[in-house]
């Protein structure tokens, strides 16, 4: 039974060697009573208090040893538990709150609270990702603590800005103390105590096997082995943990701040075309801002995430090794090892190159450089047209020689710093290594006389380990610096952006106006925030009428000289239509997206009788920024001047340059700024869109390529329709929605003249209320009203058709007869000219 004496061997030499090592005698003990004795008896050989030296202390070390490896198994457990409990809870979380939905379509459903959740396909399965919205409230608070920052800073390491900035940027990454982010952060420090404690010990065994090697003892050798294996398992977990942790917490960070930007980007208050006014519009942080909310968040995440590992690793180490080595070395021994780190520190500090300021200028050089490959792909048939290839050429390449030079210059300065680090890190700190951990040897030869090799080898191999590793700590402590410099260039670009956004979402934004408190402030040296004249823009606005109305309107441009900038209209007055049913208009029934027929006529009818202005005017005098007032993307600075406009979903305004949204399909484009999802969801089928098409006269363009398939199709449709057909499309955009009232900036300019007058008859047969705004006087046939803007600030507001229009096309018939009668006179003069050139 060779099976059987082999087993009892196991046993035997387990018994062995519980006994020789923590005095435990397992004889009598059952399997399944083993763990509860182990524990109890180590508890009670730790808190014996045994002499130093005695063999009771070795048993002492072993049993204390066993207890910490079993609290981090403990703990490591627990922690997964935790973590499967909390991940169970939030599958629950999300199951109940599927009741709560309001909208549901296909891949992505809005929840009341506004949040969105999203079904994403990870192979053949589908994970549910939550996406919350920011609180509107959470940005009025911190506003305040944006603005109370808002002096510009110079990036210095531990330059108590840059950690002030760091706060308040804290507040976005961690709202709370009980939040994920802070719980992950918590378990990073558990993993990095349990990491050095972890290399403690394998210091300690490293030397213990030595001096097993050198004094010969075989069974303490396969011991020491034994433990070694076994705590190399919680070692390399807890590395990877650590690194896990850290990429995890840099991508939630990224996530947060991600969002917490796009949701005051992309909100009613139109932060993404308002920015361009504020007053920082230039600074290339902001006007690279696509490349701040892509490239700088996400570096600023793993900057700040890697400066917390490489900051609070080598403290853990050097808290715990010097303690360890105040044992060996002696206070004075951890003294000078602690002095030569603050002197290291100082040169270091005094060699650092100023790397906070070149990574930034550096992230602004990439931006420059990536948005102007962007803007040629945009415009690449202009270019080609204009044979542009060279100068685009130069430009493109002196911004990339720009950025290799701020490439060059971060890695430049970086050399003569690396020499140093070097020499002092590498070499000169080993060196110092040797010395400390010799002087303990040193010191007891001198004094005992009497040399034992193994143990002075075991003390010698231990606290050169140790030396080392808090070496190491110092090293990652005094490189961490660098990046600390680093970080305080992110976060200084990370601020700059927040606090703009901050400024700009403001409900009392004033559109980049200086005031001469403003003056006052950037003159003075005082740190006080002057608070700036809250009343720069003082015109009212009226929301939810049933109409479109201006009045003493001064269309002035928004600029930094505020009230007095340049005034384009002076007291604007209209409005459409003329009688207004003073009834408000309610959302639910005036709202013609609702209805579930586009071409639903019945409806239609119930709209009265939609009533049409026509803005005529020169170049440049102002028409299109009638319509920035209108959708209130421009301010109304004058205090007489009010604006009453319809509620929002009733309005659609079409922009002079066509747009087309990226990446989208044909349907997409037609019910801009509908989504696919919520065309679906509201019953709306593809057969009306070709309804529609037929309407717009496009509906060869499906007859062309794959019929109702074409709805799908995606394209770069800014390219692939011609101008007519992209003007055609603004048309079916309209006859989709069916708003009640309409504002066409030139939407015609580029349609012939039959397809203009189908256009505009559709437009009266569907009874909307429309505004055109044009520099043809043709389209007068088409409205009821006509607003003539002069190149001065001089305005003129007629009734077509009145008396007074009548007149005035009566006098101009007249004016052009008394010149046709002058014709015969002309042409006999030509003649005479052209006889004489003849002859000469
Ligand atoms: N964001 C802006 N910043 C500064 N000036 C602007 C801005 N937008 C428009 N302007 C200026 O305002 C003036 C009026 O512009 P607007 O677009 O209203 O003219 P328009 O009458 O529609 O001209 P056009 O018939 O050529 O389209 C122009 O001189 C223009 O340069």
């Amino acid at each position: 039974m060779p099976d059987i004496s082999v087993r009892v061997k196991l046993v035997k030499l387990l018994i062995q060697l519980h006994y020789q090592f923590l005095k435990l005698d397992l004889r009598n003990v059952e399997p399944k009573g083993y763990l509860s004795i182990l524990l109890q008896h180590c508890w009670a050989l730790v808190r014996s208090s045994s002499e130093k030296g005695s063999k009771n202390e070795i048993f002492t070390r072993h049993a204390r040893l066993i207890l910490w490896v079993f609290a981090a198994l403990g703990l490591g457990s627990s922690f997964a538990a935790v973590l499967g409990v909390s991940k169970i809870a939030s599958f629950w979380r999300q199951k109940g709150s599927l009741n709560n939905k309001l909208h549901s379509a296909g891949k992505s459903q809005l929840l009341l609270n506004g949040t969105r959740e999203l079904l994403i396909s990870e192979g053949s399965k589908e994970k549910k990702v939550v996406v919350t919205s920011t609180e509107k409230d959470q940005y009025e608070h911190d506003k305040y603590l944006f603005k109370n920052l808002e002096r510009d800073v110079r990036s210095q390491l531990f330059n108590s800005k840059f950690l002030q900035q760091l706060n308040v940027i804290s507040t976005i990454l961690i709202p709370k103390f009980l939040h994920k982010n802070s719980l992950m952060l918590s378990s990073q420090i558990f993993f990095l105590i349990l990491r050095t404690w972890l290399s403690l010990m394998v210091a300690r065994l490293d030397g213990q096997i030595v001096k097993d090697i050198i004094s010969g003892r075989p069974k303490r050798f396969v011991f020491d082995m034994a433990c070694w294996f076994f705590i190399a398992f919680p070692a390399s977990y807890t590395n990877s943990a650590i690194k896990y942790i850290q990429r995890k917490l840099s991508l939630n960070f990224r996530a947060r701040l991600t969002r917490y930007i796009h949701d005051m980007y992309l909100d009613k208050r139109l932060v993404f075309y308002k920015t361009t006014f504020d007053n920082e519009a230039t600074n290339s942080i902001i006007a690279n801002i696509d490349n701040s909310i892509t490239n700088d968040v996400q570096k600023f995440c793993d900057a700040v995430t890697n400066v917390f590992a490489n900051v609070a690793k080598p403290v853990i180490d050097l808290v715990f090794f010097s303690i360890y080595l105040r044992d060996s070395l002696g206070s004075i021994g951890v003294v000078g090892i602690f002095l030569n780190y603050f002197l290291t520190g100082y040169i270091l500090r005094k060699y650092s190159p100023p790397l906070g300021k070149l990574v930034s200028s550096r992230s602004s050089s990439e931006g420059d450089y990536y948005n102007y490959h962007l803007n040629m792909i945009n415009n690449s048939e202009e270019i080609a047209f204009y044979q542009g290839t060279n100068v685009e050429r130069t430009k493109v390449n002196n911004l990339y020689d720009k950025l290799m030079d701020q490439m060059l210059l971060v890695d430049r300065s970086k050399v003569e710093y690396n020499i140093v680090e070097d020499y002092i890190l590498k070499y000169t700190w080993s060196a110092w290594g040797y010395v400390f951990a010799s002087i303990p040897i040193v010191l007891h030869t001198w004094t005992s006389e009497e040399t034992s090799e193994s143990a002075n080898m075991k003390e010698f191999i231990m606290n050169k380990r140790l030396m080392l590793s808090l070496a190491d700590a110092g090293t990652r402590l005094m490189h961490s610096i660098k990046d600390i410099s680093q970080l305080t260039g992110y976060t200084n670009r990370i601020f700059v952006l927040l606090k703009v956004l901050h400024r700009v979402h403001d409900s009392d934004f004033d559109y980049g106006m200086v005031t001469s408190s403003d003056e006052a402030e950037l003159n003075s040296t005082s740190t006080t925030v002057v608070q700036k004249s809250a009343a720069a823009i003082r015109g009212t606005i009226q929301h939810d009428f049933n109409g479109i109305r201006f009045e003493n309107i001064d269309v002035i441009i928004p600029s930094a000289a505020g009230t007095n900038g340049v005034t384009l209209v002076k007291g604007l007055t209209f409005q459409i239509p003329e009688i207004i049913n003073l009834e408000p208009s309610s959302s639910k029934h005036a709202s013609l997206a609702n209805i579930r027929d586009p071409l639903d006529q019945s409806r239609l009818m119930n709209r009265g009788m939609g009533s049409s202005l026509l803005i005529l005017g020169p170049n440049s005098c102002g028409k299109s920024s009638i319509e920035r007032i209108l959708t209130e993307i421009w301010p109304i600075y004058n205090k007489n001047g009010l604006l009453s406009i319809p509620p929002t979903h009733d309005l659609f305004c079409v922009p002079q340059r066509p747009y087309f949204i990226q990446g989208g399909t044909f349907r997409d484009q037609i019910i801009y700024p509908m989504t696919y999802e919520q065309f679906y969801e509201k019953g709306y089928k593809d057969t009306q869109l070709v309804q529609i098409l037929c309407e717009v006269r496009l509906e060869y363009l499906l007859k062309r390529e794959r019929g109702l398939n074409y709805f799908n199709a995606i394209a770069d449709w800014k390219d692939v329709l011609s101008g007519g057909e992209k003007q055609r499309m603004n048309f079916a955009r309209i006859m989709f929605h069916r708003p009640r009232f309409v504002v066409l900036d030139e939407a015609t300019n580029a349609i012939s003249v039959d397809m203009e007058d189908h256009l505009f008859t559709m437009m009266k047969r569907c009874r909307f209320n429309f505004i055109s705004i044009s520099q043809r006087p043709s389209l007068i046939k088409y409205h009821d009203y006509l607003l003539e803007l002069t190149n001065g600030t001089d305005w003129s507001l007629k009734t077509l058709g009145s008396d007074e229009v009548i007149l005035s096309i009566e006098n101009e018939i007249d004016s052009l007869q008394q010149k046709l009668t002058n014709v015969k006179e002309w042409e006999r003069k030509k003649d005479e000219l052209q006889a004489k050139l003849a002859l000469v």
